[in-house]
């Protein structure tokens, strides 16, 4: 168990930064096992919020939290409070579709939908949105100029997606999520099975997206996550160990558990 209390993000970011999501007391279980216990943690409106931590900590359960995607899983549950914008979004009655358009998910491996390039990004704004075909061209011409595929894709819209390179499959993900126009983006470890190239692509995507959406990113890389996030969560055996900075996380941190998992000596 961590050998302290749960440190406040003590101004962790500017005090202009609004939460976009604040998590207050929150617990999670699987059945019996119980991954998550009293979390507390705010994501600032359009900052990346880097979570780390080792293998089985927690990190990609609190990421299903966020969209509900646990829901699908009988036996699965979570209390405390998930505000999004001051809603809790994890009480009964929340419209779980309507949540799922405001929080768009990005996994670990590229996951296109088998069908053309053009109508991956139509499938997700027409479940959500009625529109004409030219504000759909449109729609769709955009979310793949933002990921910067356009120019590799545009003479082959009508192409399966499957014959993509995994790089591009993994920004046409990030197109389709950014299509239907959501206030935030989870990505959990949306690198991992990327060349380095490819995964410079999507971090210098990441700095750009955050202008518009809040971002919240799991991963194992810890230079990634000094790279791109403005806020690191570490976690360790379902608590939240510290958050901060990231400048400060890397060269600074509070407590010595998190000076252990980020110099190696253990995770
Ligand atoms: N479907 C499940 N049923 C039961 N336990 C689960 C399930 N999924 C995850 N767990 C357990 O919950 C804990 C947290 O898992 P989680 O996948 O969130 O960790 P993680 O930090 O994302 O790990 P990794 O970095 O390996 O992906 C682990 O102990 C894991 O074994």
């Amino acid at each position: 168990m961590p050998d302290s209390a749960i440190p406040a993000a003590d101004g962790a970011l500017s005090a202009a930064a609004r939460a976009m999501i604040s998590i207050r007391g929150l617990d999670f279980h699987y059945g019996d096992h119980h991954a998550l216990r009293g979390i507390s943690l705010d994501f600032p409106a359009r900052q990346v919020t880097g979570m780390i931590g080792p293998s089985g900590c927690g990190k990609s359960t609190l990421l299903r939290i966020l969209n509900r995607m646990y829901d699908l899983y009988p036996g699965q549950r979570a209390t405390g409070e998930v505000l999004l914008d001051g809603e809790n979004i994890i009480a009964p009655g929340t419209d779980v579709n309507r949540l799922r358009s405001r929080v768009g998910m990005v996994f670990q491996k590229p996951t296109p939908f088998p069908m053309s390039i053009r109508d991956n990004i139509a499938f997700g704004i027409k479940l959500h949105e009625r529109i004409s075909r030219s504000e759909m061209d449109g729609r769709i011409e955009d979310a793949l100029r933002r990921v910067a595929l356009w120019t590799e894709v545009k003479d082959r819209l009508r192409a399966g997606a499957g014959a993509l390179s995994g790089g591009q499959q993994q920004r046409l993900c990030i197109a389709r999520t950014i299509a239907t126009r959501p206030e935030v983006i989870l990505l959990d470890e949306p690198t991992s099975a990327l060349d380095p190239i490819s995964t410079a692509r999507i971090e210098e995507l990441l700095d750009e997206l955050k202008q518009d959406f809040t971002i919240a990113i799991v991963t194992h890389n810890l230079q990634q996550a000094a790279r791109c996030a403005d806020q690191v969560a570490f976690f360790f055996m379902g608590e939240l160990v510290e958050v901060d900075r990231a400048d400060r996380m890397f060269t600074t941190p509070r407590l010595k558990r998190t000076q252990d998992y980020i110099t190696g000596r253990f995770g």
